[in-house]
């Protein structure tokens, strides 16, 4: 449904140009809601933007639902679009986009902010009341049509945000930091309104956010943003299968210091139905293994289950290969970690923090070893 292509970026400034994509590639599914995460400065601002072609891309190519957007911006000078051509215009009615400090106008009604783009698309009164009301009672707002954004707390006005972006019954929403002004629970609130109608509507939503938590609780895919590159990306399933993935780690942390070079850690991923535990205790009576659990994470990632256990068992790697292979074998996902020196941090955290949104080892307390 969105697909970028080597997408760059460079803001020329007085002193210097700043590259803010370079060489973007990015697919994202039609109906899926997709992720992009990174620290501040790593362009995710700048790619939404690209997206729907506010800002004009210094080079590459955007298509939305089959139609090259790109081809279809007449460029400026400095390459500033002059003003959109009409099929840009018209190309750009099936995105929809939701900003993070609402962009309400203060003076109109709920209904009224609603209304505006209705206006601009040349609906009749009439047909625009309806449409408003429809949409306001779709995001759980009938009853605050009449009132100013001044008397509406943040979800709600997010809430109003949401609703007219969804005027132009788009195929694709944009949603920058959506949720980045609201407390905990309101953001809560507000992703599942987002999911909601990413599975009512079949609407295809690309989020861009530094909070992990976003991802994890709706995303289906996620990329990860670094200096104007996409370093990752993938389903989330994938990103879990995938290993060193720092997506991975990062949505489900696991903690424990490893013991050294006569010890051999491993993170095992499970998802669905399998549980590790059983197999962990398992392998530990058919090998005689001391198995110690050194952290574990439970969670759902769009809405499936999915737990990580690092455990450990004694001796090298050489050692262990059997009772790996049996893991293996349980249909588990498994990655051993590099062995350490006895005073070396553990691999993970020296890998780590990619991000830096949460930590990537050291955050569990060591759990007791498994019973043989
Ligand atoms: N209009 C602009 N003119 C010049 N430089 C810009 C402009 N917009 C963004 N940049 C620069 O481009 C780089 C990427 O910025 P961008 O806002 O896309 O990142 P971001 O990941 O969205 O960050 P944040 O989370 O802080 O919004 C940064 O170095 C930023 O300073």
């Amino acid at each position: 449904m969105i697909t970028t292509t080597d997408l760059s970026k460079v803001y020329r400034t007085k002193d210097r140009d700043i590259t803010a994509l370079d060489g973007v590639n990015l697919h994202v599914a039609q109906g899926e809601m997709y992720g992009v995460i990174g620290q501040s400065g790593a362009g995710k601002s700048s790619l939404i933007r690209c997206v729907n072609l506010l800002e004009t891309p210094t080079s590459g190519s955007v298509t939305v639902d089959g139609r090259e957007l790109t081809a279809l911006a007449r460029r400026g000078s400095r390459g500033r679009p002059k003003r959109p051509t009409p099929q840009l215009r018209a190309a750009r009615s099936s995105i929809g986009m939701v900003f993070q400090h609402f962009n309400l106008l203060s003076s109109r009604t709920v209904r009224g902010n609603v209304e505006l783009p209705l206006e601009i698309l040349g609906l009749t009164r009439r047909e625009r009341s309806r449409k408003a009301l429809e949409l306001l009672d779709l995001v759980g707002l009938a009853d605050k049509a009449g009132v100013h954004p001044a008397r509406l707390s943040g979800g709600q006005k997010q809430r109003v945000g949401i609703a007219r972006a969804l005027a132009g019954e788009p195929k694709v929403l944009l949603s920058d930091e959506a949720t980045s002004a609201l407390d905990p629970e309101t953001t809560r609130s507000v992703l599942r309104l987002l999911r909601d109608l990413n599975q009512q509507l079949d609407l295809t939503v690309l989020l861009i956010t530094h909070e992990m938590d976003v991802v994890k609780s709706v995303c289906d895919s996620a990329a990860l943003m670094r200096d104007g590159r996409v370093v990752e990306s993938g389903t989330v399933p994938e990103l879990l299968a995938t290993p060193g993935s720092e997506l991975a780690r990062e949505l489900f942390p696991l903690g424990g210091e490893v013991g050294g070079p006569e010890r051999t850690a491993v993170d095992i991923t499970f998802h669905g139905d399998t549980a590790a535990e059983p197999v962990v205790s398992r392998l530990s009576r058919a090998y005689d293994l001391d198995v110690s659990i050194l952290g574990a994470a439970m969670d759902t990632a769009a809405g499936k289950q999915v737990g990580r256990m690092r455990i450990e068992l004694p001796g090298r790697y050489e050692d262990n290969v059997v009772p790996i292979g049996y893991l293996r074998e349980q249909g588990l996902q498994i990655e051993v970690l590099p062995a350490t020196e006895p005073a070396a941090a553990p691999a993970v955290s020296a890998a780590a923090p990619a991000t830096g949104l949460a930590p990537a080892a050291g955050a569990s307390e060591p759990a007791p070893e498994v019973a043989k």
